[in-house]
């Protein structure tokens, strides 16, 4: 299965003044983490990094310290997550008929996540891990009002990996584009398309770190696992 990972934000809701994927938790890089559960996946056979030119020496050296065994490309990355996976998307292999996109951001994703996704997207056009929303949810006008209080057994917060089959994809990245969409996911595309997205049970712990207190959860998560029970 090909993976691309998304790696070319700011990390401006981190308030760090550059890449928050190359903050260290635990003594590595955020993006080592993630790396290193995609070496650890069976179902991964090719990753994609995609990332702005200036980070490309740091994910050099990040990724020949992880030790990678499967074949690896750096990828240059756009203004915003969207145009970052579409340039990601047409430096795919010709050859690759199905893609799994993986947030760098999200370091705590395991091996088997990844498996888990793979696996399914043999069965489907299109899946997104997610699991189901612990709140109640409302929604709020501009006033700070409440509106409505969604049925929460119909809410799942998007995760990633997200996986697709690469033709229906690219069309649903054109299609943006052309159209002007400007989404937070590559589901969204998919939706916005007509395409059936599939729901596959995401990971509590798989969090995307995007402000400093994600930081101190994730190294508590990342402790709790790498302590012998
Ligand atoms: N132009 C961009 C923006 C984001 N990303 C990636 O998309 C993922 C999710 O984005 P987010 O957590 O929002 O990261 P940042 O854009 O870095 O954060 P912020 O929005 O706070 O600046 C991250 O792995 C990030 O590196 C990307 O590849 N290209
Ligand atoms: C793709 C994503 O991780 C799903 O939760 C998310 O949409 C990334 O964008 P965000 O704007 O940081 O939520």
């Amino acid at each position: 299965m090909y993976l691309l990972i998304p790696a070319a934000g700011m990390g401006k809701r981190m308030g760090s003044d550059r890449n928050k994927l190359l903050l260290t938790l635990m003594g590595k890089p955020l993006l080592a983490w993630t790396l290193q559960a995609a070496e650890a996946s069976q179902k991964i056979t090719w990753i994609g990094v995609i990332g702005q030119s200036y980070d490309f020496p740091d994910f050099k050296t990040m990724i020949s310290q992880v030790s990678l065994t499967k074949p690896v490309q750096l990828i240059q990355g756009g203004d915003t997550r969207q145009e970052s996976v579409y340039n990601g998307l047409q430096a795919l292999p010709s050859e690759a008929k199905r893609v799994l996109i993986h947030d760098g951001a999200r370091c705590l994703a395991t091996p088997e996540l990844f498996d888990r996704c793979a696996e399914a997207l043999l069965n489907c056009q299109g899946l997104i891990a997610a699991i189901p929303v612990k709140d109640t949810i409302k929604i709020v006008d501009d006033k700070g009002y409440i509106q409505d209080t969604p049925d929460r057994r119909q809410l799942w917060a998007a995760q990633t990996p997200q996986g697709f089959e690469v033709e229906l994809l690219k069309h649903c990245h054109a299609q943006g584009r052309t159209l002007g969409w400007e989404v937070t996911d590559d589901a969204a595309l998919f939706e916005k398309c007509q395409f059936p997205v599939q729901i596959v049970e995401g990971e509590e712990t798989n969090l995307k770190v995007t402000t400093p207190v994600d930081l101190t959860i994730a190294e508590f998560i990342l402790r709790q696992r790498l302590t012998p029970q």
